[in-house]
């Protein structure tokens, strides 16, 4: 047995590419895979300047860089489709209208969680075959409240709400009567670990709650809530990383040592979902300025107008996630992920 873990561990060719809605695929050109290399060297090539993970390693994003990484956004969006909606008060005050989604892509339940009762899913509203007023209100295809006794879901008569429905069941959007500027959005990719089990490896968790609580002063917004644990490699791949990490891995390191790309995420289902609930000019909470180009979309159906940053609440001088491995977790953002941080001095 080797003492050093990586010695023998394969890792793969530094042309590893990762496109939007490709099948996590991982190209390599020659011999797939490299063997006996440590993570020293692929610490050398990324100081050469050569992408390992196929992004954009360079702090400044060009016009031109964007525009080739929208290029690489697949031309079709998944079809998505609302089954459920339904109103949650929260323990933090406001109430929000947590919306769950199917979609023909993948068998995952991806979420809209949405700060407002004027934000409507086109699919969820739209007039199914053989709908009834209760079917509606039972799904969440309702206006205003519902409250013991109501029967009708398409007119509330405490607030003197009423839909209407074009000739193809679909719902009339009143563009005078719904929000016209532009609301603010949060992009989230599911992390057990950051949201459940208190894990201070990564600011996940405080994001959360931090766009929750900007969209609760604001009294709109949306967090489209995706399914994809661990930018996308899942929860069991993302255990090994960590331990990976703790034996002297980073972040993209560790992904790679795994065979997966450094961010396997997609972010199409996002855009369909915003086109859905009708989210078309939006402010986005990020720091990482490849989600911005992905969210918008290969033909920008969908608007950003403003990036809202989120920097870290122990940054700002405020109770906030504290580590060494946060610390080095969003080192390796900025360093070799390019987002939009840096840590005031
Ligand atoms: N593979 C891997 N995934 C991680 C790790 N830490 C957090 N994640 C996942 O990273 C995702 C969150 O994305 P981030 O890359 O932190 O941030 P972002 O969404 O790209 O950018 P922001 O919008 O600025 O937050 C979630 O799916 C987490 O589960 C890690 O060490 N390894």
């Amino acid at each position: 047995m080797t003492d050093d873990i990586f010695e023998n561990m394969p890792i793969i060719s530094p042309t590893v590419t990762h496109r939007e809605g490709e099948n996590d695929e991982v190209e390599s050109k020659g011999n797939s895979v490299v063997g006996s290399d440590s993570i020293e060297r692929f610490k050398h090539l990324h100081n050469e300047g050569e992408n390992a993970e196929g992004r954009c390693m360079s702090p400044f994003h060009t016009v031109d860089k964007a525009e080739e990484k929208r290029r690489l956004l697949p031309s079709k969006l998944p079809i998505v489709q609302c089954i459920a909606r339904a109103r949650i008060p929260t323990t933090q005050g406001p109430e929000i209208f947590l919306h769950l989604y199917s979609n023909d892509s993948d068998n995952k339940e991806h979420l809209a969680i949405v700060f407002g009762e004027d934000i409507r899913s086109r699919s969820l509203y739209k007039q199914r075959k053989g709908d009834t007023q209760s079917d509606r209100m039972i799904r969440g295809a309702y206006v205003g409240k519902l409250y013991p006794g109501r029967r009708d879901a398409d007119f509330d008569k405490s607030t003197g709400l009423k839909l209407e429905f074009d000739s193809n069941g679909d719902m009339i959007v009143d563009k005078n009567t719904t929000y016209c500027d532009t609301t603010l959005v949060r992009i989230h990719s599911e992390c057990y670990t950051g949201e459940t089990a208190w894990s201070a490896r990564c600011d996940c968790g405080e994001q959360f709650d931090e766009a929750g609580r900007l969209m609760g002063i604001n009294g709109h917004g949306c967090i489209v809530y995706l399914r994809q644990e661990g930018r996308g490699i899942g929860l069991g791949e993302k255990l090994k990383a960590y331990n990976l990490q703790d034996l002297g891995a980073d972040t993209v390191e560790a992904n790679l040592l795994l065979r997966h790309p450094a961010d396997k995420r997609s972010f199409g289902m996002a855009t369909a979902i915003l086109i859905d609930l009708g989210l078309i000019e939006i402010d986005l909470l990020t720091n990482n300025p490849d989600k911005i180009i992905a969210v918008e979309g290969r033909d920008r159906q969908v608007h950003v107008h403003h990036r809202v940053p989120m920097v870290p609440l122990a940054w700002q001088g405020e109770e906030g996630v504290k580590s060494k491995e946060v610390e080095g977790y969003l080192r390796t953002k900025v360093e070799k992920m390019g987002h939009l941080l840096s840590k005031p001095l």
